[in-house]
């Protein structure tokens, strides 16, 4: 009897306990949900395209599916050169207004970045703007920054030091045929072949012992091809600053701990890729801009506004070059391209297990870029950006939504707005 009373206070307890358990995990799915929907609602203005409302395709994205994930807030973008990187950076940028991040920037620098130097400095923070809220100086609390979106090698034991604990960390890369021409130009690696010029300007001398015919009417393709005929001797000749922007670059800018030197050894190359592929969450490929950002929008629970862009940096006039050549510049910069051939082969993977919806998400987003440009942008003008080359530069419509504007307004204004606000942040310079 007395145990038959036992089993059935048993029974009510665990019942109880069920009951309990289902009502915390009803409430905290709620909860999120809610906080989610927030985030949704604070994103999108009245006149933009709304995601999850305007259509069966949009209902049915991949993030409206997952109603317990949060958006990701800590993310480290890192900046390769040439790359399609200044638009990335306009996303990071609004995503971290919009969020209220605090970035990892140089001070110093009038974009924030820190370009090559040298970040494992034990007090790199002397260099940084301190978080949101943290006044000038008080270091120990130059910590847990949210974001970080510039030019910077990956250093990756100092962002862990400096950064929020689940960071990720996303960075991108190009086909060095396209991405080494666009640095060739912007870098003016051209006057290393004026380096070595005779003096009147006319002949070039290899060594000392060949010359050959060249002057300023030469063409950037002539140029290149000049260039690629003895790339050691002109990579020589670059010397100073310039000089890692145009031998592998993009490698350059992940694997720190690779010497130029080491660059020949495909085993070395290979070995520092695959940690890379670790490290790195998500590398964005050039060639497959909107499908990257897909991916990346799937992994850090992002909305599809959240992606959204207009192409920075885009130059107005470009030359078309032959195959050979393509592939003489490949050959130079042989990590890069062992680089780029990984992340596109990592992508592609990432594509195949985001599932059948890929193609429907990215049509869709496909047709808000295109809505976006509509509605937001002004016609881009061509602007000497003092770099050698010429950039379409984009404007915002008069008038717009404050989201047309930060998507359309380019990558200045966007940066601004973080810069300053975190340089104001009450405890200014
Ligand atoms: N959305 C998208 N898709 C593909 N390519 C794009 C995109 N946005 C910018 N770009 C191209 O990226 C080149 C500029 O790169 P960056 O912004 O990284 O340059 S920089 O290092 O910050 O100066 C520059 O390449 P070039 O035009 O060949 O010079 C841009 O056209």
């Amino acid at each position: 009897m007395k145990e038959m009373h036992f089993r059935k206070r048993r029974i009510i307890l665990f019942v109880l306990l069920l009951a309990v358990s289902i009502a915390v995990t009803t409430l905290s799915y709620t909860t999120l949900r809610i906080s989610n929907e927030d985030v949704i609602k604070h994103h999108q203005p009245m006149n933009l395209p709304r995601v999850r409302s305007s259509s069966s395709q949009v209902t049915e994205s991949s993030s409206a599916l997952i109603p317990h994930c949060e958006a990701h807030k800590h993310v480290a973008y890192i900046k390769t050169h040439k790359t399609g990187s200044t638009t990335l950076e306009t996303i990071f940028n609004r995503f971290g207004f919009i969020y209220n991040s605090s970035f990892i920037f140089n001070r110093n620098d009038f974009f924030g970045h820190f370009e090559a130097m040298d970040f494992r400095d034990a007090a790199t923070e002397k260099h940084f703007l301190p978080p949101l809220g943290v006044g000038k100086g008080d270091y120990a609390r130059y910590k847990n920054y949210d974001t970080c979106a510039i030019h910077v090698r990956f250093y990756r034991d100092t962002f862990i030091k400096y950064m929020a604990n689940d960071t990720l960390y996303v960075s991108s890369v190009r086909d060095p045929a396209d991405q080494w021409e666009s640095a060739f130009n912007q870098f003016g690696f051209r006057k290393a072949i004026s380096r070595l010029a005779d003096a009147n300007k006319k002949m070039i001398a290899i060594g000392d012992y060949l010359k050959v015919p060249f002057n300023d009417a030469n063409s950037t393709l002539d140029a290149i091809n000049e260039f690629l005929r003895k790339p050691e001797v002109y990579h020589n000749a670059l010397n100073g600053e310039d000089w890692h922007f145009a031998h592998n670059d993009q490698v350059f800018d992940l694997a720190t701990d690779l010497e130029m030197k080491q660059l020949k050894n495909e085993t070395l190359v290979n070995r520092t890729i695959d940690r890379l592929v670790d490290e790195l969450d998500m590398v964005i490929v050039n060639e497959y801009f909107d499908e990257s950002l897909l991916v990346m929008k799937k992994a850090l629970c992002w909305d599809f506004n959240d992606i959204l862009y207009i192409s920075q940096n885009k130059r107005a006039v470009k030359d078309t070059m032959p195959e050979e050549t393509r592939a003489k510049i490949r050959a130079w910069n042989h990590a890069d391209t062992l680089l780029h051939y990984r992340f596109n082969e990592t992508l592609w993977k990432k594509i195949k297990a985001y599932g059948p919806k890929f193609q429907i998400d990215l049509e869709h987003f496909r047709q808000m870029l295109s809505d976006i440009k509509s509605k937001c942008s002004d016609i881009s003008k061509p602007v000497d950006h003092g770099y050698n080359s010429v950039v379409l530069q984009t404007r915002a419509k008069a008038n717009s939504t404050s989201l047309c504007k930060m998507v359309a307004g380019g990558f200045a204004d966007t940066f601004r707005r973080v810069f300053n606000r975190q340089k104001d942040s009450g405890f200014a310079f």
